[in-house]
């Protein structure tokens, strides 16, 4: 890549899932044309109604899942993390051994993550339930390991779906705090959010995304505002 700052550039990328329609499966692109480019340095914004495409969005852009057209050109000095809820967790697992799991997923080696782990237990407020099967767990502690784990691996580039949403208040405090501190340190961040009030807080770039295609992107309080009238209208 010639620009230095540039992360990941996205050019007219789509996904399409196989869908089961009676003994056919039926093609059906839940991305059909998504353009933009990352930087360092900022956190991007991906708004959208429920079913346009941010999570599928988010698993390609971290590399679980592959465009079916279109191209994603990454820049390799950076290592992506992903941060969801659902994604690597193991069910039968113990936390301790999801959190080792998920750290090597997300690029530390296990030497590192055992040697982090106190504080992933205790930035986690998971205590003797480490050793219990995740399976056992509630969305919140999921939620809190999941976030403690992608923290102290510390990628370049943070994809965050909509984990904010989850937990307790204090928790939301905690992890709100946390971003804003990953902000600061000019990482690249990828957030997923429902939740208008806290991109406006935490974004400096929006991508709207509607029915897998990017109808807008640029400056939050303009996009954001786009948005909204959309809703509101009904359109
Ligand atoms: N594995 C899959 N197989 C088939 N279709 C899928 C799969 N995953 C998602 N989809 C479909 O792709 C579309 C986009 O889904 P996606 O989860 O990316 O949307 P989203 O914007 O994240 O939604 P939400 O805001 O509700 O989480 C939806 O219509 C969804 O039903």
């Amino acid at each position: 890549m010639s620009d230095n700052n540039l992360v990941l550039s996205l050019h007219n990328v789509g996904v399409n899932y196989r869908r089961q329609r009676g003994v056919w499966g039926e093609a059906f692109w839940a991305l059909r044309d998504i353009s933009f480019d990352l930087y360092q340095g900022d956190t991007l914004g991906i708004i959208g109604r429920n079913g346009a495409g941010k999570s599928t969005l988010l698993r390609l852009i971290a590399g679980i899942i592959q465009p079916d057209k279109g191209k994603i050109i990454y820049d390799t000095s950076h290592q992506i993390g992903l941060l969801s809820l659902q994604l690597g967790f193991v069910p039968y697992l113990t936390g301790r051994e999801n959190a080792i799991l998920s750290g090597i997923l997300l690029g530390l080696r296990k030497k590192e993550i055992k040697a982090r782990m106190n504080s992933i237990i205790e930035f986690s407020e998971l205590g003797n339930f480490i050793d219990q099967p995740i399976a056992t767990y509630s969305s919140g502690m999921l939620a809190r390991l999941g976030f403690a784990v992608a923290f102290q691996a510390d990628p370049d580039v943070l994809l965050i779906d909509e984990i904010l949403g989850v937990g307790d208040a204090e928790f939301h405090q905690k992890s709100t705090r946390m971003m804003q501190e990953k902000i600061r340190s000019h990482k690249a961040i990828v957030f997923v959010s429902h939740n208008s009030q806290l991109v406006q807080q935490l974004c400096n770039r929006v991508v709207w995304v509607e029915e897998g295609v990017t109808r807008m992107q640029g400056n939050t309080a303009e996009v954001l505002q786009a948005y909204h009238r959309f809703l509101h209208l009904g359109e």
